[in-house]
């Protein structure tokens, strides 16, 4: 069993030299990222739900226009009344009026429901679907084009757990787990290695070709050379500009030991040679095995299999 979910967790790599076609287990979601910088997003209601809502749309710098009568819960007024958020937000202070209403969801890029009235998030649905705009209704699961789900964001790195709506507080809780099996240092890793592909992009400027794909091997083998642990020192720019001078340069692949004129530590080298880092060895690795596996069990059983 777990190595159907093992295979229908990866897609096709370009690596794979052996045919291999995982099976299609059906009924999952498409997990994306998506990019909301400026987007008008429709909020309706101004309770628990809508300030949680709130606080993740405007960390994707979307604008949001919240309709909902006073009060507010407390988190969405601060986030009204401070001067780093208040340009954001437009808030209607009035019911939300359904098809009678002069807002119109054509006018959105998403629209989120989180009220305690079936019946109108039953019409906003409607609506959406009638102007073909994605909705999340936070009473009516069924009728969602999209499901929020648990949420860390440690700098760049950004992890969403879903368990297809069977259960989001244990959705929570995997989140937990994985948060504190996490290196506490992992966003400084990706960093690194992002300022590494930046740089990389600056000398090798451009869309496919053979430089395109030059650049993807090389950058393939370094981060599996260095592995997760010590990309972080990508964030030094002159360790950066030697990998690519002597590196990149010459299309050659060097590890931490090949650089800054240092031999290496006698733990960089053990690393190098089991080709893993110190932090998947221990009990973090273990947890976070739990963690997939678990959120494999509850995936399955919502489609029956177990
Ligand atoms: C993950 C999280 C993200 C977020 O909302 O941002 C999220 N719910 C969270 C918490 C939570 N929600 C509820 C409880 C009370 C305990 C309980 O019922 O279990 C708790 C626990 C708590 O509050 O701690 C009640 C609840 N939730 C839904 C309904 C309607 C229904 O099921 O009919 C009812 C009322 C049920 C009733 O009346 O009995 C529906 C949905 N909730 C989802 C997401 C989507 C599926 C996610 C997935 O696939 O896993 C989905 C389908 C739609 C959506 O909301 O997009 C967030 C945790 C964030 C965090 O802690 O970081
Ligand atoms: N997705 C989740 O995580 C989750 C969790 C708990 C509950 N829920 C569901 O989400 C719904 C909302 O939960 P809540 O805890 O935020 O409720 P809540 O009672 O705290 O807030 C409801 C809000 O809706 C507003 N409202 C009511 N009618 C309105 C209208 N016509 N126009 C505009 N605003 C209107 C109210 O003024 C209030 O601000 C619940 O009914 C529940 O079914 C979802």
């Amino acid at each position: 069993m777990s190595s159907e979910v093992n295979a229908n967790a990866k897609p096709p790599s370009r690596d794979s030299s052996e045919e291999s076609y995982p099976p299609i287990i059906p009924g999952a979601s498409l997990l994306l990222a998506l990019r909301l910088a400026n987007r008008p997003i429709l909020l309706v209601g101004g309770g628990v739900v809508a300030s949680q809502r709130l606080y993740f749309l405007l960390e994707s710098d979307a604008h949001i226009t919240i309709i909902s009568p006073g009060p507010l819960h407390p988190s969405i007024q601060h986030r009204i009344n401070d001067p780093t958020t208040s340009s954001k937000i437009t808030w209607l202070d009035r019911p939300y009026l359904g098809r009678k209403d002069e807002i119109k969801v054509k006018d959105y890029d998403l629209v989120m429901t989180a009220i305690d009235d079936n019946d109108l998030s039953r019409e906003t649905c409607e609506l959406c679907r009638e102007e073909k705009v994605m909705v999340n209704v936070a009473d009516i699961p069924p009728q969602c084009d999209f499901y929020f789900g648990a949420q860390l964001r440690k700098g760049p790195l950004q992890i969403l757990i879903s368990t297809g709506g069977l259960g989001p507080r244990s959705g929570a809780m995997i989140r937990d787990l994985i948060l504190e099996n996490l290196p506490s240092n992992i966003e400084d890793s990706i960093k690194g290695i992002g300022s590494l592909r930046a740089d990389l992009r600056k000398r090798a400027p451009g869309v496919g070709g053979k430089l395109g794909q030059e650049r993807m091997d090389w950058m393939k083998e370094v981060s599996d050379t260095w592995g997760l642990d010590l990309m972080k020192r990508f964030n030094d720019e002159e360790l950066r500009k030697e990998i690519l001078d002597k590196g990149w340069e010459s299309r050659k692949i060097l590890g931490p030991d090949d650089l800054g004129g240092k031999s290496s530590s006698w733990t960089q080298a053990i690393q190098r040679t089991l080709g893993t880092i110190d932090w998947t060895a221990g009990i973090g690795g273990f947890g976070l095995g739990v963690a997939f596996t678990s959120l494999g069990l509850i995936i399955l059983q919502r489609q029956g299999r177990l």
